[in-house]
């Protein structure tokens, strides 16, 4: 496993409070990553400096084997490097079907003109299918988007996500609204998109954590409190006493 991403000492001030102290984490191509943490530690700014939406006052933020420095690069520009980003509110067209968002993400990624004019290929329908296939709606092809439940329009959402073939995806707590079933499904989905890819996952959820089964970081006051497995974490007197324990 190589370093795909390294955030090192990066600090972000609003109005004078420090959201983000000196922060360093890395991950790893192909990994799957936990990123947990009371409420304000900074998971959320952390990806919005990822991603270029925030920029951050000092640190470095390289990227991919040809060290890129991604503080010099806007929002678009990063997502098309290959780092894409699910928010916790899905968002996916609701009167188009589950086919015609999965076509127009495939779509979207040759540049934001050809969803104009794109035709699907034969290999393009296979893609469709298998990424439905990936995220667990093929029953549901052909059905409105907006008829889905939360869990399967989520699921459709990463599978748009994973039509762009990030090389890094970035998930904002999967679990939250979702049936225990769904969640079930979202660990699955998430673990075998983490096969070929990093994926990092901000979760309160501590049953859903311990079945993603990876390395887990614990970011408090906008640094790393705590890194490792699951059980190595959750045994950490100051985890517990900032997050676990409250
Ligand atoms: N644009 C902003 N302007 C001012 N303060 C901000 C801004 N964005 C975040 N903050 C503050 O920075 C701190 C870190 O916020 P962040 O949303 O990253 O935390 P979080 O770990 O994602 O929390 P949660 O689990 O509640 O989502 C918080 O105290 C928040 O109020």
């Amino acid at each position: 496993m190589s370093t795909l991403l390294e955030v090192s000492g990066v600090s972000v001030t609003f109005d004078g409070f420090r959201a983000i102290n000196n922060l360093s984490i890395a991950i790893g191509e192909p990994e799957l990553r936990a990123v947990i943490g009371p409420n304000g530690a900074g998971k959320t700014t952390f990806m919005d400096i990822v991603t270029g939406k925030t920029k951050p006052d000092e640190g470095r933020v390289i990227w991919g084997e040809r060290s890129v420095n991604l503080l010099k690069y806007s929002e678009s520009q990063i997502a098309k490097m290959g780092i894409g980003r699910k928010f916790q509110k899905p968002t996916v067209f609701e009167d188009q079907s589950v086919r015609d968002n999965l076509a127009m993400a495939l779509a979207n990624k040759r540049g934001p003109f050809s969803v104009l004019v794109w035709r699907a290929s034969d290999r393009d329908r296979a893609r469709i299918e298998e990424l439905a296939e990936e995220v667990g709606l093929s029953a549901r092809l052909d059905d409105s988007a907006g008829i889905l439940s939360h869990g399967q329009k989520q699921w459709l959402e990463i599978g748009m996500l994973l039509a762009q073939d990030p090389r890094l995806l970035l998930v904002d707590e999967p679990a939250a609204g979702m049936t225990p079933s769904e969640r079930e499904h979202t660990t699955d989905l998430l673990k075998r998109a983490a096969k070929t890819r990093a994926v990092m996952v901000i979760e309160h959820d501590m049953e859903f954590i311990r079945r993603l089964d990876c390395r887990v970081t614990c970011l408090h006051e906008g640094a790393v409190l705590a890194e490792g497995s699951l059980d190595h974490v959750t045994k950490n007197q100051q985890v517990i006493d900032v997050y676990l324990g409250r």
